[in-house]
């Protein structure tokens, strides 16, 4: 990459693109709502599981301006999502002051593994045993959504709850390849412990994107 070009992905008024789409979204406290999805290419939390492993590669997704992402969007949605990738990989600053100066909600789907930037209507964090969210994600917060792989992963939510803010609603979201098995364990702890509730990615029963 040519280094003026590096130097505005760093700066976060260009960032590697990998898709946008408007579709519903699928989980957690807004599923069920349309949204425009803007996924940010660039990740090396290295979950075993992860659904978009092809978002991991930054180089492979295009640097391209915020202004044509934002412009794209504002033709489909005022609810948009960000997500990747890991979008707290890049400076969300200048991307989340355009989409606001157009009067959007944005919200984000993070890890919480690096520093927070942005201003955030909605912050869903699905915190990562191998990279642990910074303090400041706690804090802002809206949903915890912790991913259920295996039965290790009950201890790990409780974990997570006890350092997030007080007012974040606890979701516990099946890993899609181990759903059989675990939805039924999730479903007993969510009945035995109802401060959780349950979440499911709802896109992939749909069958959209
Ligand atoms: C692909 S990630 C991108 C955003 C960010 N890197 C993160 O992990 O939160 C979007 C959401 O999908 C969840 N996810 C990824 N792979 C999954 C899988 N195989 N089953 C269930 N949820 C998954 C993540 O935990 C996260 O909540
Ligand atoms: N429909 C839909 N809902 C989603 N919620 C979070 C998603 C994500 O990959 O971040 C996602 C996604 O990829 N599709
Ligand atoms: S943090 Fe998110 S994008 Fe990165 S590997 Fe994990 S699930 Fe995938
Ligand atoms: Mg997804």
């Amino acid at each position: 990459m040519k280094k003026e070009v590096q130097d505005l992905v760093n700066a976060g008024v260009m960032l590697p693109l990998m898709e946008e789409f408007y579709t519903i979204q699928g989980e957690g406290f807004h599923k069920g709502t349309a949204a425009y999805f803007i996924r940010v290419g660039g990740c090396d939390v290295g979950c075993h599981w992860c659904d978009v492993k092809e978002s991991w590669n930054a180089d492979l997704h295009p640097p391209t301006a915020i202004e044509s992402i934002v412009e794209n969007a504002a033709k489909y949605s005022k609810t948009i999502v960000i997500t990747g990738g890991e979008p707290l990989t890049w400076n969300m600053d200048p991307l989340t002051e355009m989409l606001k100066s157009q009067g959007m909600q944005i919200h984000i789907e993070t890890s919480g593994a690096y520093k927070l930037t942005g201003t955030w209507d909605w912050v869903c964090l699905s915190p990562k045993k191998m990279k642990l969210p910074t303090k400041e994600v706690y804090k802002a917060a809206n949903e915890l959504k912790v991913i259920i792989f295996n039965k290790d992963d009950f201890r790990f939510a409780e974990e997570q709850a006890a350092k997030i803010n007080e007012n974040c609603i606890l979701y516990l979201q099946p890993e899609w390849s181990k759903r059989d098995k675990m939805v039924p364990l999730i479903v007993d702890y969510v009945m035995q412990n109802p401060q959780w509730k349950v979440s499911l990615q709802t896109h992939k029963y749909l069958n959209i994107p």
